[in-house]
């Protein structure tokens, strides 16, 4: 059950900041389509049925990162789905947003910039702090309510997901019902084992301290991609490093070294690491190595054959299995059979099965499975995660508090 005010709470006609969370792939500076923006159009479409003024509030990408790009991309693909005009302004808060702001009329869209390249977005802090942003304070004053439904950035205690609900009216949109109503749902389910989880993608920090939190529900863990890289690194093996100007790994060793050689010497049974990696040989082709073999100067793209039996087997054989995370770059179709292979095995067994992350969620539509075959993809990667072990999610709390 729901413990904070809804949008069915909400009076018409009114003005409405909503966060949402578009964060989404970009190719060659191009903002991709991904899950999130229909289902938050689902939510925006309705708020404007009821007569709502709605300025949208946002992120993408984090700052240094190829990803960190504006907005305008957005706004476009999100006129797309609602079927009118979206409004956007290159400001978060200053003179050209509160001009654009007083513009909006009952029924109008208005994206504003990207929120992290406000610098009271981040860092995070405790959401009292952040309500005390002069982000914060101006654009409070311009609304009649805040509704969140940026479930899957409902983790991070930035100004844009935990300031607002302490200083104005605050209630959950659509997204943020559904996938809080659908991950508490699972958190309390029991499963008979074998549970397994398979942990992937790029975000290695959220992932790392859930496998200590799910140790007593989950009974092995498949690990790929950056993460399983930086494990196969603290298990003595060349790989785990940036090489050809990636920026995944060493600050993230640097940051978890300690806990990650932890966490692998005291689960180390319930940890599968790839024994073979695919990467680009020189003719562009995929190639892969065992990790036996393993030089460092290489980027390694996808887990191997070998790696993807081994886990297509153990999913195979669960009651359950949640996902977080892609094991190579699907994007690319040369690596993205570990991915695929593995989603398939879940997909063609009757396990519980839920599927998580913002970009890992894309790869279910962009290889023709059935979305019908898992029972829940969510459009929220680390939040799910996090959700799972049972902890908090601070722009969820915040919600709660405020109702
Ligand atoms: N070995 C790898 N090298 C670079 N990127 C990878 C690798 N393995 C997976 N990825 C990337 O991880 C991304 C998904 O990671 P992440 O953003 O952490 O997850 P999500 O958004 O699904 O929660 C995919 O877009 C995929 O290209
Ligand atoms: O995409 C997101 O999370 P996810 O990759 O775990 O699904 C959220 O937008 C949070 O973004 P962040 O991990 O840069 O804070």
């Amino acid at each position: 059950m729901t413990t904070f005010q809804t949008v069915d709470d909400l009076e018409c006609g009114q003005r409405l900041l909503v966060r949402i969370d578009i964060n989404a792939p970009v190719e060659d500076g191009v903002v991709q389509d991904n899950r999130r923006f229909a289902r938050h159009a689902e939510t925006i479409a309705e708020l404007l049925a009821e007569d709502h003024a709605v300025a949208i509030l946002a992120h993408q990408g984090r700052p240094g990162r190829e990803t960190f790009v504006p907005l305008e991309g957005h706004a476009e693909i999100l006129a797309d789905h609602l079927g009118r005009e979206v409004g956007y302004v290159p400001d978060t808060f200053g003179e050209e947003a509160l001009e654009a702001i007083d513009d909006l009329d009952s029924g109008d869209v208005l994206v504003l910039e990207n929120a992290r390249m406000c610098e009271e977005e981040l860092p995070e802090e405790d959401p009292e702090v952040k309500a005390e942003t002069a982000f914060v304070r101006t654009l409070a004053s311009e609304f009649d309510a805040y509704v969140n439904d940026a479930y899957s950035a409902a983790h991070r205690s930035h100004a844009s997901l935990v300031g607002f609900p302490q200083v104005m009216d605050a209630y959950a949109g659509r997204v943020m019902e559904a996938e809080y109503t659908a991950n508490s749902a699972i958190q309390e389910r029991e499963f008979d084992s074998p549970v397994t989880m398979v942990l992937g993608g790029t975000k290695a920090e959220d992932l790392i301290p859930v496998i200590e939190q799910v140790d007593d529900t989950v009974d092995r863990f498949c690990l790929g991609g950056i993460v399983g890289e930086l494990f196969l690194r603290a298990d003595g093996h060349d790989v785990g490093y940036d090489v050809d100007g990636t920026d995944f790994f060493d600050h993230q060793w640097d940051d978890h070294r300690e806990t990650i050689e932890r966490v692998l010497s005291e689960y180390g049974d319930r940890l599968h690491l790839a024994s073979d990696l695919a990467y680009e040989d020189a003719e562009g082709e995929r190639a892969e190595k065992t990790v036996e073999e393993i030089e460092k100067a290489t980027s390694y793209l996808d887990v191997g054959g070998e790696t993807t039996g081994e886990y297509v087997d153990l999913v195979g054989d669960s009651e359950a299995v949640f996902v977080k995370g892609a094991l190579g770059v699907f994007e690319d179709e040369r690596f993205a059979d570990g991915t695929v292979d593995v989603l398939s095995a879940i997909a063609e067994t009757d396990c519980f099965s839920v599927v998580g992350g913002g970009d890992t969620a894309r790869s279910i539509e962009m290889y023709d499975l059935d979305e019908d075959d898992f029972s829940h993809v969510s459009v929220a990667g680390g939040a799910y995660v996090r959700a799972l072990t049972g902890e908090g999610l601070v722009g969820v709390d915040v919600l709660e508090q405020a109702d």
